[in-house]
């Protein structure tokens, strides 16, 4: 029996980092949190605690908002592609680099150039794998919380011994969705890919008259497949966010549908690929992400 060194990889986690951009009097802010993890030859730091190979994670950090200064952070694709190519392009150690890039939103205080106020917190994402010369880049959004008043049914489900569960004709549908979409190539229009893919997304849950919280993450998925041919497949996580309709007999009152409770927990966990059968290889792109 030998022990081994298994899978590793260390980095800066979620560096926070905003930017100001000045166009004469009218600012533009960007505010990240970026997480690099470098892969390679690191066996030596895990079993000698020699760091000869070993770019500091305070380097790797530094990197970051050097990077930031150096050139216009522009799409966070696009920056994280080029902070993971640096690491692999620039330390011989060091096959492989993740980036983890969430975008916080910021509305501008209307009319006014430099004052801005914090949007929803709803966050873009992106995960790109640079591995050699290869890259693969994973986009999504996360905390987009949606709901629809009506519209949305659940019933024809099995009743064993411990079902309590009435069947609804008309429902509270509520989730905050989180999405990652794995993107064919590296040369794609970010910010229109992204604004689209929301978009579609969006439209699809407010559209779609659902039997499920399951249908409507397919179909989700499915529609930005069919309007978006750089997508190669969409990862969803959708927790269902109950709504109980309140018993409200004790007070001689109807309850038509009007008064809910909102629970917070338990919440039901609804979770799903939707893919392109053929699609090419994902490569690394999921690597390390988790399943969902
Ligand atoms: O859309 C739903 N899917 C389920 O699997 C489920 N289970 C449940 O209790 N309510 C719901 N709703």
């Amino acid at each position: 029996m030998a022990i081994v060194l298994g899978p590793n990889q260390y980095g800066k986690a979620e560096n926070r980092l905003v930017t100001v951009s000045r166009n004469g009097s009218v600012h533009t802010i960007k505010d990240l949190t970026v997480s690099t993890s470098l892969r390679g030859d690191l066996a030596d730091t895990h079993l000698t605690g020699d760091n000869a190979k070993v770019l500091a994670t305070d380097t790797q950090k530094n990197t970051v908002y050097a990077f930031a200064k150096q050139a216009p952070v522009g799409e966070i694709e696009d920056f994280a592609l080029r902070l993971g190519r640096h690491f692999v392009g620039t330390q011989e150690a060091i096959s492989g680099a993740r980036v983890l890039i969430d975008e916080h939103s910021w509305d501008r205080i209307d009319g006014h150039d430099h004052a801005f106020v914090q949007g929803s917190n709803e966050k873009r994402t992106t995960a790109v794998t640079v591995e050699g010369a290869q890259a693969w880049v994973v986009s999504g959004v996360r905390d987009l919380v949606v709901l629809k008043s009506t519209g949305s049914e659940f019933h024809g489900y099995p009743k064993d011994p411990y079902t309590t569960l009435k069947e609804t004709n008309d429902r509270i549908l509520a989730t905050s969705v989180t999405a990652r979409w794995r993107y064919i190539g590296t040369d794609v229009d970010w910010a229109k890919s992204f604004a689209e893919i929301r978009s579609i997304m969006l439209k699809t849950f407010a559209d779609k008259h659902s039997l499920s919280l399951q249908q409507t993450l397919y179909a989700m998925g499915e529609a930005v497949l069919q309007a978006r041919p750089e997508v190669a497949e969409v990862r969803l996580s959708m927790p269902n966010k109950h709504h109980f309709l309140v018993d409200l007999s004790a007070f001689g009152l109807e309850n038509d549908n009007e008064v809910f409770y909102a629970a917070d927990r338990p919440y039901g966990l609804i979770e799903g690929s939707i893919l392109r059968d053929d699609a090419p290889d994902a490569g690394l792109a999921w690597s390390t992400l988790p399943a969902f």
